[in-house]
């Protein structure tokens, strides 16, 4: 579903040269909930964006359903970008449009008829549980209901891979855990491949069948997740799981 391989951005800047990504090589199978775990700056935004074509590689490359994405030109990897379902930091939600009409965005975008965009929007919105929801803004909402909003959205294209950066990382422990329990519903009643992005072991633990542990920039490990938490071999691994090794750098 998704390989990447070698993958390496470097940012140059006044202020110089930041390797963001170094080498890294993932194999994400249709039907996983593959997780990307790391402490802050390790690289895990970055590698969603080069997986979401949102930026190119230095070097490396992705394939896509078997599709190497640096072949293709501007105008077909916005089509492949179509099969993408991408739920970004923050929720990024249209403050002054209601629920049903910031599900209804991409819709609008892609030209769908109003009567047909509608009635995805409404049926997403019950998929989300925010059928009754519909004609809120997104102030009058929830962190984990403005989440779930966030997810209606992505899925409105009926893309067939959800791409989240640290869905849950500014939800407390009961809303995390509907989020997740959605997203496994979502992975199994719609068959959608997920990639999870965040620094917390316990959504890893929790969903993700595999996972890939990005540290310094580099992979650290990856593997079946309940392999690499019982027999964690990388450093990385053993502090997110809290048996020590100590902080570097
Ligand atoms: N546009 C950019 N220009 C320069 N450096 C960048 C840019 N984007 C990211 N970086 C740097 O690349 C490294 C990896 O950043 P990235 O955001 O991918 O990490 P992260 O693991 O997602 O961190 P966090 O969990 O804090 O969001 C960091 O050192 C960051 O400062």
């Amino acid at each position: 579903m998704i390989r990447t391989e070698g993958l390496t951005k470097v940012y140059e800047s006044k202020s110089g040269r930041q390797e963001a990504l170094q080498d890294v090589s993932i194999h994400v199978d249709k039907g996983d909930i593959f997780g990307i775990i790391g402490m802050s700056g390790a690289g895990k935004s970055t590698l969603l964006r080069l997986i979401g074509m949102l930026e190119q590689p230095t070097s490396g490359k992705v394939w896509i359903q078997g599709q190497d994405v640096s072949m293709l030109t501007q105008g077909q990897q916005k089509e492949q970008r179509k099969k993408l379902g991408i739920v970004f930091q923050g929720y990024n939600l249209l403050m002054q449009k209601t629920v049903r009409e910031n599900v209804e965005f991409p819709l609008r975008l892609s030209k769908t008829p109003r009567t047909q965009r509608r009635e995805r929007a409404q049926e997403l919105l019950k998929v989300v549980g925010l059928g009754d929801r519909e004609g809120a803004y997104p102030a009058q909402l929830s962190g984990g209901q403005k989440q779930r909003v966030a997810i209606a959205r992505a899925l409105a294209p009926n893309p067939e891979l959800l791409l989240l950066d640290e869905p849950t990382s500014a939800l407390d422990s009961f809303t995390t855990a509907s989020i997740l329990e959605l997203l496994q519903d979502l992975n199994k009643r719609m068959g959608i491949t997920i990639v999870i992005i965040t620094h917390e072991i316990g959504v890893v633990e929790r969903v993700c069948n595999k996972t890939a542990v990005l540290d310094l920039s580099r992979v650290a490990e990856q593997g079946y997740t309940s392999e690499v938490m019982a027999n964690p071999r990388a450093e990385a691994t053993r502090r997110l799981l809290g048996l020590g090794g100590g902080f570097h750098g």
